[in-house]
């Protein structure tokens, strides 16, 4: 193969086979070696600096050789070719797509290692990010590693010639391949019967579709549902929660009862009576923590979940909690709450809170945030925000809902300061 014509052939050459030491992984699970290189390009040049190079499903302290395809200002990419000097933690991965499929990132590390990974990875971000130490807590494993996830959408292209070519998932890495996947471990049982069947058929009807296409499965009451606008239940301990089958909900059901009893403990913690649920989806956190609080506050954008809130409530004989749809920061205008009696449960999308729900409420100035997120990144960007409006960083949480990815959920606890 030749190289892609800009690709730059320093300090590599293209494909060149190196023989690395890893020493830690990114937070995108890609193992991460530094190596020595040529201080400069200029011949003779015997000073050394240290470079580093990614190499994908290589694990920390692994010897493994690699195949160098590209090179940019300061750092190298390479395909893994051999390893060398295995991990003990390296284990057999239970997928024979894991490494072409971009779902799994960690089949190959067993799970207690996984955990501890990820609690490392947590710990940097909050340094890199957030610029402070602070101890985070071991994360919570799930209760189950393997067929977990009660919500899958495999999909395929736009078919050629009235064929689907393949239905499942991204290709590692890529942006628009399509890796055909017939079965997958981390989704639940059902989802994995149903499968063959929802693909029979989709690969019958392949010429009605005239572009690609998403499909839903989503688990409800030990059946998988395809339809988005159909209604799906979920019980999380004695609770139960409808929602719409192709809206927001955790998809690891097994660890919810252990993921809503610590939100609860820390919201509640200090005395707080009152509970704004920000970002509440279909009241998750607000039915779940309302028998630690007097009253409930849940705001949510979407106007379907929001009722669902309000249904859920009701369902679970919850009677002091109300819910407004709206944009989050909107619930600032009308609560009456005593600022230093209340905690918020913060619940954003991937992108964080934006900088108007962020004002507001440290306009308002609970005495307690439980901010929770699948995306640690943005929110240690967040939690710098917090540490300016003077708040004081408790407890940092991660929860495993997402075992064989490099997924996580993330719980901060913070006070406000005197
Ligand atoms: C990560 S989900 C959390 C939902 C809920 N807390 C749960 O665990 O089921 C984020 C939710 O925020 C909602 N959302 C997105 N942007 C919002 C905004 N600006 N204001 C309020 N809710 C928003 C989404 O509709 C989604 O339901």
């Amino acid at each position: 193969m030749r190289p892609h014509k800009k690709f730059v052939p320093f300090p590599f050459e293209y494909h060149q086979e190196i023989d690395i030491t890893v020493d830690s992984l990114s937070n995108l699970g890609v193992g991460i070696a530094k190596v020595d290189i040529p201080a400069s390009q200029e011949e003779g040049e015997t000073e050394t600096t240290k470079w580093v190079v990614f190499v994908p499903f290589a694990l920390p302290g692994e010897k493994v050789r690699t195949r160098i395809f590209r090179n940019d200002n300061n750092c190298s990419q390479g395909d893994l070719i051999e390893v060398l000097e295995p991990s003990p933690h390296r284990i057999e991965p239970k997928c024979s797509l894991f490494g072409e499929c971009g779902g799994c990132q960690y089949q190959h590390v067993d799970y207690p290692t996984q955990v501890k990974w990820k609690t490392r990875q947590v710990g940097e971000l909050l340094q890199h990010m957030a610029g402070i130490d602070h101890p985070v807590l071991p994360a919570i494993e799930s209760p189950r590693q393997w067929n977990y996830r009660s919500k899958l959408t495999p999909h395929f292209q736009k078919p050629k010639n009235g064929k689907i070519t393949s239905i499942g998932f991204l290709r590692n890495g890529q942006r628009n391949n399509i890796l055909d996947v017939p079965q997958c471990p981390i989704a639940m049982e059902e989802i994995n019967d149903a499968l063959p069947l929802l693909r029979k058929l989709a690969h019958q009807n392949a010429k009605e579709y005239k572009k690609g296409v998403t499909m839903l499965m989503r688990v409800t009451e030990g059946k998988v549902e395809t339809n988005h606008r159909a209604i799906a239940t979920e019980k999380v301990g004695d609770l139960t929660f409808n929602f719409l089958a192709g809206d927001f909900f955790q998809n690891n059901p097994f660890i919810l009862p252990a993921f809503t009893q610590y939100a609860a403990d820390q919201a509640s913690k200090g005395g707080a009576k009152y509970l704004v649920d920000a970002y509440c989806g279909s009241g998750l956190f607000a039915v779940s923590l309302a028998s630690s609080f007097e009253k409930v506050a849940g705001v949510e954008v979407s106007e379907t979940a929001a009722d669902w809130a309000r249904a859920n409530a009701r369902q679970n004989n919850i009677t002091n909690a109300t819910f407004k749809a709206a944009s989050a920061e909107a619930i600032f205008e009308d609560i009456d709450f005593p600022a230093d009696e209340t905690a918020v449960v913060i619940d954003p999308p991937r992108k964080g809170c934006d900088e108007v729900f962020l004002n507001q409420l440290f306009a308002f100035g609970p005495s307690r945030c439980v901010y929770i997120s699948c995306n640690p990144s943005t929110q240690m960007r967040d939690l710098k925000s917090f540490l300016d409006a003077g708040y004081i960083l408790e407890e940092v949480q991660p929860f495993d809902l997402f075992p064989q990815t490099r997924h996580l959920e993330c719980v901060v606890v913070l006070r406000k300061g005197k």
